[in-house]
């Protein structure tokens, strides 16, 4: 029988676990988990310090969770809001599909093509030795650069549709860092999701 997950994409990258499935959602869905998000969510702009100079940081951020653990990154400690329904209803569908349950959700708003996020990996101690990250694109479509840690030739570009999902687990952020560049084209709103656990 053809699902929607018999067009999952493995990335076949070395060093790597990633996996894209883009009609994660339906379209429909996809449009009313946008506005939704875009409309409810507190979003907010943090300042972040890179080698002792403070920045706003491109985009907007929102930390959601079960637990009521932080999420510290890049100099910044967020604390979660609860899970709302339209999240849990997500995060419940990924679940399905993986088996992980997830305890936390870091949300990224890209207001336009400024908006980004520069290259890291998801490596982060309460995150655990392999973590899985599960990621939901809603909105504009953008491109997802990934790039090896350690052999420059290995790199590899991904546009993350309205609706998908990229898997990243197992060592891929041990040996690979990513990011979503800036891009001068006249673009329009993107919000990202990322499910994560948080021992
Ligand atoms: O917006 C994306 O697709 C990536 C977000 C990301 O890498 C992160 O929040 O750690
Ligand atoms: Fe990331």
């Amino acid at each position: 029988m053809a699902t929607l997950f018999s067009q999952e994409r493995n990335l076949n990258l070395p060093d790597s676990d990633i996996r894209y499935f883009p009609n994660f959602m339906g379209s429909e869905d996809a449009d009313f988990y946008f506005k939704v998000l875009r409309d409810t969510v507190p979003w907010q702009q943090d300042d972040i310090k890179v080698f002792g100079k403070v920045y706003a940081q491109p985009r907007l951020t929102a930390l959601y969770g079960n637990n009521g653990k932080a999420y510290s990154y890049s100099n910044i400690t967020m604390e979660p809001h609860a899970f709302t329904k339209e999240l849990l209803a997500i995060k419940q569908q990924i679940e399905a599909m993986t088996s992980v349950y997830f305890t936390t959700c870091l949300l990224n708003l890209y207001r336009d093509g400024k908006d980004s996020n520069g290259w890291h990996a998801d490596d982060e101690k309460e995150l655990g030795v392999n973590p899985v990250i599960a990621s939901i694109t809603l909105g504009q479509e953008r491109f997802f650069h990934l790039k090896h840690k350690k052999d420059s030739k290995l790199k590899h570009k991904i546009l993350l549709e309205h609706g998908s999902l990229l898997l990243m687990e197992g060592a891929t952020q041990h040996h690979w860092l990513h990011q979503i560049p800036k891009t001068a084209r006249p673009i329009g709103e993107r919000i990202n999701l990322t499910f994560r656990v948080i021992d």
